[in-house]
């Protein structure tokens, strides 16, 4: 048994839709599918998310909200009317966005509620589609399949208790299709995954039906070993951890979210990431352990950018007792999480995702650090991309991290920091983010084409 979910590029259009549709006949495996807001058509498009911020930030600014609810319904519109639905839809969708605006007085969950509304009427067209083939389908709210959440909004997190509510589904003859992005708080109320978050819904709903595989349809036929979009033809990836896949996720495979192996690795579900506009292709598979671990040691490099590191310098540092804990106190009181924490005996760094600080928090915090911890001196670094290699071959083969100094030495590309995780899976440099490509490009020749 299948859940497959479809991704924004997936269902931007009625001719995707389409492609989305002869998918899931072909294969009664299928039995449960997750969907995402329209995505892009071309380059230049927004995604449906997008627009629907838009009509929070003009309402929140007392704007007219009129052109923003007609761009978002325009493109459902085309869809419909392409597909041959029901004009009901439209009326329905138009209502369900005005209540929000007029009900919901929490600005955050007001954002909540408004982009859920992307996946959300995405599910009752594809359902209804599915439904006019002759399908037995059906669209599922989150909140009857039983997908409970934290309570903190654009952020939420699964609640377990909601496997047991859908495990309620198992073995039902009706093919359910479920808005991804969202669950519902305890209390009732909408609250989205981060962006990006369909990944994870489908995660939960292939572990809550106990899915043999979770198929996840995007628009590449593979992972490849570093972002196409970066590197010219990338090397296509067969199988790779979930270990390896979660660290490069995280910074910068956009592909399959971080989060979403969470529900799967435990119980060991494989996600198979397809393309939908290539079914035929077996794509790659996402696994607890593959078998070319001595063919590839490193699996894949990716590159992350917009990061500020903060380093201090005090003699005998390391033996101050609880000078750590007390830096560490600083950020925890900003409520900023950290990245990497590189140290040697008489200094130690902090690199933070600068979108992490709000304006002028940086020169509070340097001030903090000198008021409570008075260094010798605090050095502040911006603008720093990371460089981050991965391989669960890491461990066993010697030169790996010289590969990598020697492909950043060759292109004159100066070293800020190296951090090998505690994992052993994974090595990261630190580098100006000006440098970032050069890197990217000099790092893939190294350790794939030499
Ligand atoms: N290593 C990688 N391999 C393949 N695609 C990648 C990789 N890293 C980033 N991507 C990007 O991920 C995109 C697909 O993810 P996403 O935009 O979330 O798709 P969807 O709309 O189907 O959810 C690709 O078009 C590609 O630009
Ligand atoms: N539509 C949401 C959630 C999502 O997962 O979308 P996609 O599958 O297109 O990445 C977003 O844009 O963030």
């Amino acid at each position: 048994m299948k859940v497959a979910k479809f991704g924004g590029s997936s269902l931007s259009s009625a001719g995707q839709i389409r492609k989305v549709a002869t998918i899931i006949k072909n294969d009664p495996e299928i039995r449960a599918v997750v969907v995402s807001a329209p995505g892009k058509r071309e380059e230049a498009d927004t995604k449906v998310t997008d627009l629907l911020i838009a009509l929070f930030t003009n309402h929140l600014a007392g704007l007219n909200v009129q052109p923003a609810i007609d761009s978002i319904l325009t493109r459902y519109q085309l869809i419909v009317e392409e597909l041959g639905l029901s004009d009901g839809l439209i009326d329905r969708f138009e209502r369900t966005l005005r209540s929000y605006l007029n009900n919901i007085k929490d600005d955050a969950r007001l954002l909540d509620a408004l982009k859920s509304a992307g996946e959300d009427f995405n599910a009752q067209v594809v359902s209804d589609y599915l439904v006019s083939l002759g399908l037995k389908a059906a669209y599922l709210s989150p909140k009857d399949a039983g997908i409970v959440v934290t309570d903190e909004p654009s952020n939420a997190q699964l609640l377990p208790e909601s496997y047991d509510y859908l495990k309620q589904l198992i073995g039902s003859d009706t093919l359910y299709v479920i808005p991804g992005f969202f669950g519902y708080s305890k209390k009732g109320d909408i609250v989205t995954f981060p962006r990006g978050g369909s990944d994870i819904t489908g995660a939960i709903v292939a572990r809550g039906l106990e899915a043999d595989v979770y198929e996840n349809f995007t628009d590449q036929s593979y992972i490849f070993s570093a972002h196409p979009g970066h590197v010219r033809n990338p090397h296509a990836i067969n199988a790779i951890t979930y270990r390896e896949m979660r660290e490069l996720s995280y910074s910068g495979f956009s592909i399959f979210h971080d989060e979403a192996l969470e529900p799967l690795y435990q119980v060991k579900i494989p996600v198979q990431i397809k393309n939908t506009n290539e079914p035929e292709i077996d794509g790659t598979r996402i696994v607890a352990e593959r078998s070319d671990v001595n063919d590839y040691p490193v699996i894949g490099i990716s590159s992350d950018e917009g990061f500020t590191s903060i380093t201090l310098r005090q003699y005998l540092l390391n033996r101050e007792v609880g000078y750590t804990r007390r830096l560490l106190q600083i950020f925890e009181d900003h409520n900023i999480s950290i990245e990497h924490i590189p140290s040697g005996i008489d200094n130690i760094s902090i690199i933070i995702r600068s979108h992490r600080l709000k304006e002028n928090e940086l020169q509070q915090i340097v001030q903090e650090i000198q008021d409570k911890l008075n260094p010798e001196w605090v050095q502040i670094e911006e603008d720093l991309a990371m460089m981050v290699i991965v391989g669960e071959g890491m461990r066993e083969v010697t030169g790996l991290a010289n590969k990598a100094t020697s492909a950043l030495a060759e292109n004159n590309i100066n070293i800020r920091m190296i951090n090998q995780g505690a994992s052993e899976i994974s090595m990261i440099f630190a580098i100006a983010m000006k440098d970032q490509k050069k890197a990217l490009a000099g790092l893939y020749e190294k350790y794939f084409n030499a």
